[in-house]
């Protein structure tokens, strides 16, 4: 699978693992940056560029990083047909995969160790969509949303 991941200075350490972790299994991990650690970055670009290459490839998806993860969430969904979901544990990782097809989970590199981050992420690529009718129907009334913005 071809992973897109980007993150910004609080996020840096665990992008470089991540890309190396991906890499190892077999992944084509494209990275959107940062491509130094620079204390003073800001976030928004590197997440909008993953999230438009994600977006430009169904069946790609993406990671963004930051401290919280809250800020690279809000940033990758500027980006009209992605659902980027911020995944916090295995579990929520999952079930934005399962129920909300999300193609980007954000992380918050702050909140974990980077054993628990490796997880969250491993079980975020690991699951596919559920395709269930009803996870369905609530993503396509997003979608109509945005198509009618
Ligand atoms: O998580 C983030 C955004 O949601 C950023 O990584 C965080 O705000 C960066 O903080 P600082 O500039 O104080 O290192």
């Amino acid at each position: 699978m071809r992973l897109h991941i980007a993150a910004d200075h609080a996020g840096f350490e665990l992008k470089q693992h991540l890309i190396q972790h991906f890499s190892d299994q077999g992944h084509d991990v494209v990275d959107h940056g940062a491509f130094e650690y620079d204390a003073q970055d800001d976030y928004p670009p590197f997440c909008i560029s993953a999230a438009e290459a994600v977006l430009e490839a169904p069946g790609d998806l993406g990671i963004v990083i930051g401290g919280s993860g809250n800020g690279e969430q809000l940033a990758a969904n500027r980006v009209s047909g992605i659902r980027a979901a911020l995944i916090w544990s295995e579990e929520t990782a999952r079930l934005a995969r399962q129920h909300n097809d999300a193609q980007i989970g954000s992380i918050g590199a702050r909140m974990h160790s980077l054993e628990e981050a490796t997880a969250i992420a491993d079980a975020f690529v690991g699951e596919p969509f559920s395709g269930d009718a009803r996870h369905q129907r609530r993503i396509d009334l997003m979608l109509d949303y945005e198509a009618k913005a």
